[in-house]
């Protein structure tokens, strides 16, 4: 099945206007493609406790894992500003758990720009359970 990155940003864009961002007005959607071909989204959720604040990427990754989806194909994550979306790395460390080194990457900013990556070129020497043999 071919990823439509079109389709996966005007769904994270709309989910964007959910963002719950009131403390550093930066909002953040994410939108991911599972191997069964379904969609989740996510946005940030910020606290007023602010390190409790989850991130767009988790919050769609989570959304998917409580629905019994794992595998996650692709993902894409856009914001509210001209710069591009760039995970930190928590999300990247969570997004290593459900996806594999050649599964694609998608960074865009509010103005339709986005750029292609695959997951080992934003995380390299990822750390997984293969470390603890
Ligand atoms: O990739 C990122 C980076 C940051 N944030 C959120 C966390 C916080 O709400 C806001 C500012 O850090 O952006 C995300 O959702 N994803
Ligand atoms: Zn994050």
């Amino acid at each position: 099945m071919e990823i439509s990155e079109k389709r996966l940003f005007d769904l994270a864009s709309k989910a964007m206007d959910h963002a719950y961002a009131p403390y550093s007005n930066y909002a953040v959607g994410a939108a991911i493609i599972c191997e069964d071909g379904q969609i989740y989204t996510g946005v940030n959720v910020e606290n007023a406790s602010y390190g409790l604040t989850n991130c767009a990427e988790r919050t769609a990754i989570f959304k998917a894992v409580s629905e019994g989806a794992t595998k996650v194909r692709a993902i894409l994550v856009v914001n509210n500003t001209a710069e591009m979306s760039k995970p930190c790395g928590a999300c990247r460390q969570v997004m290593s758990e459900f996806m594999e080194p050649d599964n694609i990457v998608f960074l865009a900013n509010k103005d339709n720009e986005f750029k292609e990556y695959s997951f080992k070129q934003i995380l390299p020497l990822a750390f997984s359970d293969e470390d603890m043999d």
